[in-house]
């Protein structure tokens, strides 16, 4: 078996790997007996996208194309999420120039990724909104487990516009209709519907049975002539990297202008706000009253709860502009927002 082949002269691989494996990485790579590395994301706690995140999985996927592997399938460390997308420390009052270099290497992680030469399946074993959608779809084959667990295009909840080559992508795999619907509504699907419009290709009953099965799909390659196959890959998904490639500033900068709007801003203070952990006035700096106020639903929200609509009250905050602050001990002052469970 050709796979097989390739793991005899890359035996030695699983020694090697350590170095990207030590206790501070977030990825670990193992590389299995037929010579396919699956890359276990476990940075905490949702594998969200930071910088830092970013070029370690550069690193990965360089470590995977460098030592002529012949196939990748990336999975999480975490038994509910799959990746929660950007990191919204890097989208909240973002630095200019930090942003604009967490962005290229988001586009050059994305090139690699969606270009590279060996074959790439997603284990989805867990949440995968906005980014971690993304990642997924670069990739050639998805499976995902079934359970309560979805997966979509959010980027219009949080006031964020899908970047154009996330957008053809998506285009490119299920049909217009759907792609246009699914990222203007945040449409977020269930296994079964993302089965149903081909946003991923099988459904496995637990995260050994997703690889299992991404693995069945790898080994479909071990009848197919390897220099055909990357060729064949490389004139279907070259296109699209090329057009990155000549444009990667102008989308820099149009996706840097639309994460400093105003109301981009509010939702990212929203979510940053809605762990129990960041919720600390102390944080906010200056005495912005729409600030103070979304930060409030967002402790009222942790107070409360699914009793507490949340969203509803951070909407009322920039429409009132903060005049109306929830005092979360004071039921007057949230009742607008408790819904009748
Ligand atoms: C090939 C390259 C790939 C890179 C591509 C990336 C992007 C491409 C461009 C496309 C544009 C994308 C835009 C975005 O991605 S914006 C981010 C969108 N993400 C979300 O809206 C997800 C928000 N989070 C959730 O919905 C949930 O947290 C969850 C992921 C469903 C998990 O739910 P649950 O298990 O209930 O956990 P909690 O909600 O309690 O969260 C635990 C913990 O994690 C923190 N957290 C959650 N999401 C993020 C995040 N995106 N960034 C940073 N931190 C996050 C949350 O605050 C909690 O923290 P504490 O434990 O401290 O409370």
């Amino acid at each position: 078996m050709l796979l097989r082949r390739v793991y005899k002269q890359h035996r030695w691989l699983a020694s090697h790997v350590k170095f990207l494996s030590t206790q501070k990485s977030s990825i670990d790579i193992k590389v299995d007996n037929d010579g396919i590395a699956i890359l276990n994301l476990q940075r905490p706690p949702v594998n969200s996208f930071s910088m830092d995140f970013l070029k370690e999985l550069s690193k990965s996927l360089d470590f995977v194309e460098n030592n002529k592997i012949t196939a990748m399938i990336l999975t999480s460390a975490f038994p509910r999420v799959f990746s929660a997308g950007l990191d919204i420390n890097e989208v909240y009052k973002p630095d200019a120039v930090r942003f604009k270099e967490f962005w290229t290497t988001l586009q050059e992680v994305w090139m690699k990724l969606f270009g590279a030469r060996f074959i790439t399946a997603a284990a989805i074993n867990g949440q995968s909104p906005a980014g971690g959608c993304l990642m997924a779809m670069s990739c050639e084959y998805r499976v995902m487990i079934k359970g309560t667990f979805t997966i979509g295009m959010n980027e219009t909840s949080l006031g964020l516009i899908a970047p154009t080559w996330f957008m053809e992508l998506v285009k490119n795999t299920i049909n217009v209709r759907d792609a246009e619907y699914a990222f203007t509504t945040s449409r977020m699907f269930t296994p079964e519907e993302a089965l149903k419009v081909r946003l991923i290709d099988e459904i496995a009953a637990d995260k050994d049975d997703a690889i299992a099965k991404c693995k069945r799909f790898i080994k479909k390659f071990d009848e197919i002539t390897p220099s055909a196959r990357i060729n064949t890959k490389m004139k279907l998904r070259g296109p699209a990297i090329k057009k990155l490639q000549n444009t990667r500033q102008e989308d820099t900068e149009e996706i840097y202008q639309l994460v400093i709007h105003p109301d981009t801003q509010k939702v990212a203070i929203f979510q940053l706000y809605s762990s129990p952990v960041s919720a600390n006035p102390a944080i906010i700096t200056g005495y912005d009253p729409m600030e103070v106020c979304i930060e409030n639903c967002a402790q009222c929200k942790k107070m409360l709860g699914a009793w507490f609509e949340g969203q509803l009250c951070a909407e009322s905050c920039i429409k009132y502009r903060g005049k109306m602050i929830p005092d979360c001990e004071n039921y007057a002052s949230i009742s607008p927002f408790l819904n009748k469970l």
